[in-house]
């Protein structure tokens, strides 16, 4: 007979799970019982990620978002609770990393990393939170950073972006005090992931290798 785990039953949404962090955390969510609804832009990825969960007895849903775009991300939550029923727990993991200097001027990646670290936070939260209020039950996850409270060279506007959502979660945390409503900030260690590949600002390279 399955030993009940604190997790059974629960509907939980990992976003980045197409890789890293987000998809070991999908894995293990899925191994303690919970139905995994894993959300990113690479949908080949994400098939592969269900079918690794499908063939332990797990339960997971592949959904492709991009959580910059609002509209995707609701339509996403929709489709998630129309599948397996209402959010219990929201894990904000989706995020992209450019190690570089500032005064080298990367400002399509200092945008890009404002919207997906900062906005798609907001997007996500915004399309489970009331739903949570009413229920007066439910859990928001962020996933941030070592540098979320200390900033790194070569890291301003990444360190920035986490920076935010520490600041959000707090403030969120005390608006939702008494509503049943949680919100944590998990700083992961330095983990071997595709994080950061794309980093293209060659005095930083110079600088680390
Ligand atoms: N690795 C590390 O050392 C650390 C990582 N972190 C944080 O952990 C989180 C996961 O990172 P990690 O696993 O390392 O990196 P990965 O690059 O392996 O994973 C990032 C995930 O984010 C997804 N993603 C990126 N942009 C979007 C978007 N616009 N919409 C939806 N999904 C998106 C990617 O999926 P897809 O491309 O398919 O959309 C991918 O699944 C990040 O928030 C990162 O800042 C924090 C501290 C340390
Ligand atoms: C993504 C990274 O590796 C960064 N060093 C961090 O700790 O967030």
């Amino acid at each position: 007979m399955a030993v009940p785990t604190p997790l059974n039953g629960k509907v939980i949404i990992v976003t980045g799970a197409s890789s890293g962090i987000g998809k070991a955390s999908a894995i293990a969510l899925a191994a303690e019982g919970a139905s995994v609804i894993i959300a990113a832009r690479r949908l080949e990825k994400l098939k592969e990620v269900q079918d690794e969960i499908q063939k332990t007895g797990g339960r997971a849903l592949p959904i492709k978002c991009d959580v910059t775009i609002r509209e995707q991300v609701k339509s996403m939550v929709r489709e998630a609770e129309s599948s397996y029923g209402p959010i219990d727990v929201l894990v904000n993991n989706a995020g992209v990393f450019y190690l570089t200097l500032m005064k080298n001027l990367k400002e399509e990646q200092w945008d890009e990393t404002l919207e997906v670290n900062c906005k798609g936070v907001n997007n996500c939260i915004g399309a489970v939170l009331c739903g949570m209020i009413d229920r007066k039950r439910g859990h928001i996850v962020n996933i941030t950073s070592n540098v979320a409270r200390k900033g790194e060279k070569c890291m301003a506007v990444y360190s920035g972006s986490k920076f935010y959502v520490e600041g959000l979660s707090q403030s969120l945390r005390k608006e939702l005090l008494g509503t049943g409503v949680k919100v944590t900030c998990i700083q992961p260690g330095d983990t071997q992931t595709d994080i950061g590949s794309d980093s293209n600002d060659t005095e930083v390279i110079i600088l680390i290798f």
